[in-house]
């Protein structure tokens, strides 16, 4: 019999580490767990401990770690703290496959850990290429570390291309336009959170829920694009399809259109990840064609949702330009999110920063974290003095 395939899954706590824990559910003959992480939420993550006994864990805030040492406490189960541990985790004899679910710049540092040492990695945490594609990719290829994407529209693309020798012409990148695709500019200025948090096909956690609302996932998705299947800027295309049941294209020199289709449920992508090549049975809904009728496609527009500029504007620049981006938005949503500012400054926040900070046309990891600290430091500069001293202490309280 086939050894297990033995996962770390970084984030397990969230809403891709959850689903990811639901297909081991169902494999228990396939996978099994070495490691559990996650930030805060401590008492999720001894649950799960106790269910998977896993070798270890890891609570990223290390304020939680001694009431989850308490609890696991009469377990074989070794408990580990702070960020550092997240990298170290990673690197085990004991890990095959590395289930990338952290939410933002966290993941970068853990998943160049995990390519480092020769792991698959499975990868949910789009941020970690946006701010630093250019190494990840490289890493990947010299550490023969595969990266089996779990992005819908991503292992959609991937799904095209298998068994496929011929050279992509372009993809597209389809995008459901969130919750507030008919919204016009002056409704966009009176969103609330609520709203924003209302995707209208996926239920997902809330940092990206917000970027599906502003098209700041899209953009982030064509920048995690670009570096996943070496495509051209010009090669990449986003059409808005509010049902998201078709995940994304590819087009090929001929003009032949593959498609990917499924309803919204991220087992799919984050299952084939884990088993590819081969398919694995998957329960759920399938797909009523009578039912469904016509589908609809729209030009996506940047005017009302700049953040999808801001993101083609990064690919061409290069460099740190993504990584900028990338901090100044995680400010602004996490000020959104706390109802600091409104939904039409996370996108002024993004231009201002990228204008603003330094650009590096070749850095290094270390020119990556500095590019992180100089932008953050510029984005809070920009909200309201309020929102501030708020963001600092949650920043704070989060390392
Ligand atoms: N959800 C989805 O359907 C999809 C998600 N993605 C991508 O997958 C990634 C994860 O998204 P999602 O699962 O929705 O996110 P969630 O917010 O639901 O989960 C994030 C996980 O990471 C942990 N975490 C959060 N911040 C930190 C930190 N600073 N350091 C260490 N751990 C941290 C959380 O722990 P705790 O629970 O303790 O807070 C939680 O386990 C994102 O990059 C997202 O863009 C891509 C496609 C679809
Ligand atoms: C499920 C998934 O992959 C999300 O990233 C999804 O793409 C969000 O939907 P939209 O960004 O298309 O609204
Ligand atoms: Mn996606």
């Amino acid at each position: 019999m086939e050894r297990k395939q033995r996962l770390a899954v970084l984030g397990s706590t969230g809403s891709i580490g959850t689903q990811t824990l639901d297909i081991v559910r169902n494999y228990p003959e396939r996978f099994e767990i070495t490691t559990l992480t996650a930030h805060s939420n401590w008492e999720a993550l001894a649950a799960q401990a106790v269910e998977f006994a896993p070798d270890n864990v890891v609570i990223a805030n290390e304020r939680f770690y001694t009431p989850l040492r308490e609890a696991l406490s009469s377990q074989p189960i070794k408990v580990y703290a702070g960020e550092q541990a997240l990298e170290q985790v990673v690197r085990s004899e004991a890990v095959d496959t590395v289930v990338m679910a952290l939410v933002g710049y966290s993941g970068l540092f853990p998943t160049v850990s995990a390519l480092l040492h020769g792991k698959k990695v499975a990868l949910a945490n789009k941020e970690c290429l946006v701010v630093a594609g250019e190494i990840i990719t490289a890493l990947s290829a010299e550490h023969r570390a595969p990266i089996l994407p779990v992005d819908s529209e991503h292992s959609a693309i991937f799904q095209c291309l298998v068994g496929e020798p011929s050279p992509v012409e372009k993809v597209i990148l389809t995008a459901s336009g969130g919750p507030f695709l008919h919204k016009t500019a002056a409704e966009l200025e009176k969103v609330s959170v609520e709203d924003a948090l209302n995707h209208p096909c996926w239920t997902m956690g809330a940092k990206v829920t917000i970027d599906s609302a502003s098209l700041m996932n899209k953009g982030f998705e064509v920048i995690e694009a670009k570096w996943l299947f070496g495509l051209r800027p010009d090669q990449i295309d986003v059409l808005i399809h509010p049902r998201s049941v078709i995940h994304s294209m590819v087009q090929f020199a001929d003009g032949a259109v593959k498609a990917q289709l499924g309803t919204p449920d991220m087992h799919l992508p984050i299952q084939y990840a884990l088993s590819f090549p081969e398919r694995m049975p998957l329960d759920g809904p399938r797909i009523d064609f009578a039912e469904l009728g016509c589908l609809e496609f729209f030009k996506p527009d940047t005017a009302r949702f700049p953040n999808l500029g801001l993101a083609f504007e990064c690919l061409r620049r290069g460099g740190n330009a993504g990584g900028i981006l990338n901090a100044a938005n995680e400010i602004a949503v996490a000020a959104f999110l706390d109802g600091q500012i409104g939904f039409t400054d996370i996108p002024r926040i993004n231009t201002e920063t990228l204008a603003r900070a330094t650009a590096i046309a070749r850095p290094t990891l270390d020119q990556y974290r500095q590019t992180d600290a100089e932008a953050r430091e510029i984005a809070r500069s920009l909200l309201p003095a309020q929102a501030r001293s708020r963001n600092c202490k949650a920043q704070s309280l989060n390392s």
